[in-house]
């Protein structure tokens, strides 16, 4: 496996400027010849909370996947940048070893291991961010389901297990895909409070979520995309406050 390595000078981005703690800058990406990402462009600050948000099919998750350097959609263009360091001359592994994070829409608990074992395998990789006991003091319902074959925990439960392995990883950016999804309204409120513990530890987040007014409730700035663009970038108030815009992009 190669290193990665650390630059030892600040670099400067193809735009011409230092990128932003987190930075994306004119990212295209494709699913075979299907052209989804078209030039996303954005700016993310330490300890900032952005939702990204549009229409179904705008292209959020084809975005985050792209940001987390999966391998599909392909990259074909664009910098992507986190604390100085080139993502998109990387995979998906050594961005996360990184510090991003991603929790995908359907979680990926592993079948057939208990919510201890997801957990620690986690950390198998270095560096290691939280220790087990510290997610269990945040999230109390995880530790004492430790032994419990992690499938059969209720989806706001396996929700914070996806969480709690991006904290049991090294972590600068966590990306959410949809952590509402598929969850009853009594589990979305408990999933708010996990999320509000997470925006309380000042870990900078990228949520893309369906539910645009429990996530903008949550977020500090707001991205709106549209066919594969950023078509508007600013705070979650000014997106609750312009029903027009809501109306064109997000239909709520
Ligand atoms: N694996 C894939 N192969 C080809 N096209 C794909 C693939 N995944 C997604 N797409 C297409 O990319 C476009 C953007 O999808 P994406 O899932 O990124 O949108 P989204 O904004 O997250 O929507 P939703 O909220 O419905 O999940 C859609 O037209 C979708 O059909």
């Amino acid at each position: 496996m190669s290193s990665v390595q650390v630059p030892t000078s600040k670099p400067v981005t193809a735009r011409g400027s230092a990128p932003a703690f987190f930075s994306a800058w004119d990212v295209h990406a494709y699913y075979g010849e299907s052209y989804i990402v078209q030039g996303v462009n954005m700016d993310v600050r330490e300890g900032e909370i952005v939702a990204l948000l549009g229409r179904n099919g705008a292209g959020k998750t084809s975005t985050l996947r792209t940001l987390a350097r999966m391998s599909e959609p392909e990259l074909h263009g664009g910098e992507i940048w986190l604390d100085h360091q080139p993502l998109h001359e990387m995979k998906s592994w050594q961005a996360a070893r990184l510090g991003l994070q991603l929790v995908q829409e359907d979680r990926r608990i592993l079948p057939g291991l208990t919510v201890g074992q997801n957990l620690e395998l986690a950390q198998i990789a270095e560096p290691h961010g939280w220790t087990i006991e510290r997610i269990y003091e945040l999230f109390p319902r995880l530790g004492e389901r430790h032994e419990q074959d992690a499938t059969t925990l209720s989806g706001g439960e396996q929700q914070m297990l996806a969480i709690g392995r991006a904290l049991a990883r090294h972590l600068k950016i966590l990306l959410l895909d949809e952590p509402y999804e598929g969850l009853a309204p009594v589990i979305v409120q408990e999933i708010e409070k996990t999320l509000q513990n997470v925006k309380s530890l000042g870990i900078t987040t990228i949520i893309v979520e369906q539910n645009a007014i429990a996530a903008l409730k949550l977020a500090d700035r707001a991205l709106i995309m549209d066919n594969g663009q950023i078509v508007f970038d600013g705070t979650s108030q000014e997106v609750l406050d312009n029903k027009e815009l809501r109306d064109q992009y997000l239909a709520v």
